[in-house]
Order: structure tokens, then C-alpha cells, then sequence
């Protein structure tokens, strides 16, 4: 498969050594400063770059019928424009806000304890998220996916916060700390007990290889879909 990483950083450079591995070939590694390209060298181009470029960056390959993966948090105001311009092009598109198995499971995790605590009243949930000293975005998209999650499946509350909650907004803490790859924590606090259930990333490996494998799965298919498709669970 030809693949095009839009975003070369410490994402695009770690799924290009496990795109290798897996056999692929890397035809294009677009940076800010890279305009002039051809995406429709590529089968599948899979873009880690910035929240102001991700649209745009998703939208070129959608008008050139190249299927694209993205993995860009913070750019989620204009999601639902991919989603249109997806269906009006026929084209294949898939945003997971995490890619790593791990945390796939996790999110089902979440949704289960979310759905048990929604009788026990006397619990307040509230999240924290690490991440390194570089990510331009917080909370993260991880998070909000989570507190989407919990939202939905808990019916106390309608929205999140950063820092801030209360009976029917979830606080959400964002740490940033050097080298931290991504840690994600979800909380029930009573005054009796504690529960708490965690995702700890020690590497990008995960999110890289979980990319790949999204690239593998939607060559030549046509829609949008999530991780949940890639992985059959959910
Ligand atoms: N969904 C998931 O599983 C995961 C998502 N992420 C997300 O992926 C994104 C990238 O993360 P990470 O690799 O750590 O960040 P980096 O900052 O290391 O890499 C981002 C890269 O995007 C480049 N870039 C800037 N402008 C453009 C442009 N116009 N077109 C293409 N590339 C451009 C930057 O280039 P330059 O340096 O020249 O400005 C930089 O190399 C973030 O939004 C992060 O939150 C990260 C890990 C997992
Ligand atoms: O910026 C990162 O590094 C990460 N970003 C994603 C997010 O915002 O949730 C996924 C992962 O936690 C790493």
C-alpha cells in the first residue's frame, strides 16, 4: 500500500517505521511548508498534524478520492463538514480521537461504568488527562470523547468543563508534563469510596500501529466509519 503521512512529527514518524514494517510504502511525508503535492500518488493517506490544518489536509484527499484516516485532536468544530463532504465525494474517511487498542477498549470500559453509576446518585464522576509539554490542545481529544461517552450513557449530565463541574457538568483536569505520551483517568467519588479506572500510553506505538491498521482496513471501502468499525467492538 502506498501510504501519505500528513504531519511528519513524532506521530507521522512512528507510523512510517511501523508502516514499514508492515510492508508499505511511504510516498509522501507533508509538512507545514510542503504545498506543491500530488495525494493522489498515494492508496491511503493518514494525517497526525495540527488543529488549523487538519480540515484542510482531510478535505484535499476527500476531493481526490484518496481515502484518509486522521488522527488530529482539536479540530472537531468542522467535523461534520468532513462528514458531508465525504458523502457528497462517495469517499472513506475515518477520525478516531485514539487510535491504540488499549484505549478502545477502554472507551467501552467507560461506557459500561457509566451506565451502572447512572442509579448511584451519590457518586460525581470527574476525569484528568497528562499529556506532554508540546500538545497545542486541551482537553484532549481522548477526554472529550470520554465525556461524550459518560454523557450519553449516564443521563446526569449534558456537558464538561475544563477544571470546573458541578451536578451536570464533568470537570475535566489537563496536566501537562515532559514526555508523557497520554494518560487518561476517569473518577466516581462518594464520601464512602473511590473508584477509578485509567489508561496509561507508555509509548505512541499503540496509537501508530492502531493507525496503520485503519489505513489496511478502509482501502476500498466507501463512508465514514470509526475505530469501532476497524475493531469490531463497541
Ligand atoms: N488519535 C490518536 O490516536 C492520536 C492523536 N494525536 C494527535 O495527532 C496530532 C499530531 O501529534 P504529534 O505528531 O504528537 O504532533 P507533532 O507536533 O509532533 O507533529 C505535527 C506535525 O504537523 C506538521 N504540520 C504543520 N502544518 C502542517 C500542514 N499544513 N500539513 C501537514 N503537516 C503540518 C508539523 O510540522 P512543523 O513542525 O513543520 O510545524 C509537525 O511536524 C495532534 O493533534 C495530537 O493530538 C497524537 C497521538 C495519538
Ligand atoms: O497529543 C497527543 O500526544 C495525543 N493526543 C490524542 C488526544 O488528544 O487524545 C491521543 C493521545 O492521548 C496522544
Amino acid at each position: 500500500m502506498k501510504i501519505a503521512l500528513l504531519g511528519y512529527g513524532k506521530m507521522g514518524k512512528t507510523i512510517e517505521q511501523i508502516a514499514l514494517k508492515r510492508g508499505h510504502d511511504v510516498v509522501l511525508t507533508i509538512d507545514k511548508d510542503d504545498t506543491d503535492y500530488d495525494i493522489t500518488e498515494a492508496d491511503v493517506a493518514i494525517d497526525f498534524s495540527i488543529p488549523t490544518v487538519a480540515f484542510n489536509n482531510i478535505s484535499n484527499c476527500l476531493n481526490n478520492n484518496v481515502p484518509v484516516i486522521s488522527g488530529t485532536t482539536g479540530w472537531l468544530d468542522r467535523y461534520n463538514e468532513a462528514v458531508t463532504l465525504c458523502k457528497e465525494k462517495k469517499g472513506a474517511f475515518i477520525y478516531a480521537s485514539n487510535y491504540s487498542l488499549g484505549v478502545n477498549i477502554f472507551f467501552e470500559l467507560n461506557k459500561t461504568l457509566a451506565k451502572m453509576m447512572s442509579a448511584l446518585k451519590q457518586y460525581n464522576v470527574s476525569m484528568e488527562e497528562i499529556h506532554h509539554t508540546q500538545k497545542l490542545d486541551a482537553p484532549s481529544g481522548t477526554a472529550i470523547s470520554l465525556a461524550q461517552d459518560i454523557i450519553e450513557q449516564h443521563g446526569s449530565y449534558s456537558n464538561w468543563k475544563l477544571d470546573q463541574g458541578n451536578e451536570t457538568t464533568i470537570p475535566i483536569v489537563a496536566k501537562r508534563i515532559e514526555d508523557v505520551p497520554g494518560t487518561h483517568t476517569v473518577t466516581y467519588e462518594s464520601e464512602v469510596d473511590t473508584i477509578t479506572i485509567e489508561h496509561v500510553a507508555h509509548t505512541r506505538q499503540g496509537f501508530a500501529l492502531g493507525a496503520v491498521i485503519a489505513a489496511e482496513w478502509i482501502v476500498g471501502k466507501q463512508g465514514v466509519f470509526t475505530m469501532n468499525d476497524v475493531l469490531n467492538i463497541g
